[in-house]
């Protein structure tokens, strides 16, 4: 079980970036002070730890899910693929992805699965999965996602209400009831092996697709863009911390007010490197036909800050299934001609020499 595993410690001599931390309870509070803290943390990093969330049975549970898929055979897994035509749901083999313009592989394998048939089973919506994920979508799928679409609601309605939007105005930019990209990832890079550098990415750097993710990590490797520099950072993982992170589409919604930070995961640092490293996401996404925009029709917030950028700057013309979907396929190692494939996969960056 990944989880219980024991492995050494995060080292303290690289350089690693500090996060905010935020108290879940106090934010159910609706405590004044700790709002400033998330605010602050959503407009200048788009990173924060969220601490006292709640979820972290579900989380074991889903790690020992993760282990159990990964176990079965190789040609097993592939026929739950995610293909090359843009969906995200389902398996993806280690080096399926670029990493980068040049064409460098991914080094992860991950296992997606979406929040609609997670919330339909024993009904399906989007796909089939592996029997691993299937055994455990009442018992612990259900359960993880239910609890993260709370932990993520509560704080798009905190971000919803600072942004001066009507009451519930994100909210109904991901109904529940809507399908969409919404989906839990749980996520196995292998030990670094002899003649790979630390700073080879195992994901390459980008924007995350959606709103709002809620990450869970044991070991170190997931690395931040310093805003305003082109240099990477470690994100120190603590215990019970959960490290929660905005997507383009908070982004778009807001004017460029709230930040979809690059992020990238390279091998462990240092002796952590010898050991493999899971990770945990759910991502909360747009329903598939929203139209993603910034809100300026309904928050004067928004409404100035598009005002100081340039015309249309955040006018995709794109749905959240069209942007999703074009961000996927892009990175398919499948599909590139070129380094022109890796850029048609950008999202909203805000250093696009950085890449
Ligand atoms: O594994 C991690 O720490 C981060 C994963 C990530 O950024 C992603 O899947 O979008
Ligand atoms: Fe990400």
């Amino acid at each position: 079980m990944p989880g219980l595993l024991s492995f050494p410690p995060f080292p303290d001599d690289v350089p690693t970036h500090p996060l905010l931390v935020i108290e879940y309870e106090l934010i159910l509070k609706r405590d004044a002070a700790e709002i400033d803290q998330l605010w602050k943390a959503a407009t200048e990093l788009g990173f924060w730890y969220l601490k006292n969330h709640g979820v972290d049975a579900e989380v074991d549970q889903m790690f020992e899910m993760g282990a159990e898929t990964m176990r079965l055979p190789l040609e097993e897994k592939m026929k739950y693929e995610q293909g090359d035509e843009g969906m995200s749901f389902g398996y993806k083999a280690a080096g399926a992805n670029a990493t980068d313009e040049s064409g460098a592989l991914d080094t992860v394998e991950f296992i997606n699965v979406a929040k609609d048939d997670a919330l339909a089973w024993p009904g399906k919506v989007h796909r089939e999965y592996p029997s691993t994920v299937n055994a455990r979508m009442e018992s612990t799928i259900k359960p993880f996602v239910q609890k993260s679409l709370e932990v993520n609601y509560n704080l798009l309605e905190v971000l919803n209400d600072r942004l001066g939007l009507p009451k519930g105005a994100l909210a109904k930019q991901h109904p529940l009831e809507e399908p969409s990209g919404s989906e839990a990832r749980c996520i196995k890079n292998p030990p670094r092996p002899d003649g790979i550098t630390e700073e080879q990415a195992a994901i390459g750097a980008h924007t995350d697709f959606g709103s709002l993710s809620f990450l869970h990590n044991r070991l170190g490797g997931l690395q931040v863009m310093v805003p305003g520099t082109n240099e990477w950072q470690y994100v120190r993982p603590i215990p019970g911390h959960a490290i929660c992170n905005l997507g383009d589409a908070m982004t778009i919604f807001s004017g460029g007010i709230l930040r979809s930070n690059l992020h990238r995961v390279v091998p462990p640092p240092k002796e952590q490197g010898k050991y493999e490293r899971w990770s945990l996401v759910f991502f909360t996404r747009p329903g598939h036909s929203v139209k993603l925009r910034p809100l300026a029709d309904q928050s004067s917030i928004i409404a100035d800050a598009v005002a100081k950028l340039p015309p249309g700057k955040y006018d995709t013309g794109a749905t959240s299934k069209d942007w999703f979907t074009r961000r996927i396929k892009n990175q398919r190692i499948k599909n590139r001609t070129g380094p022109e494939t890796w850029r048609e996969s950008r999202g909203t960056e805000h250093k696009p020499s950085a890449y």
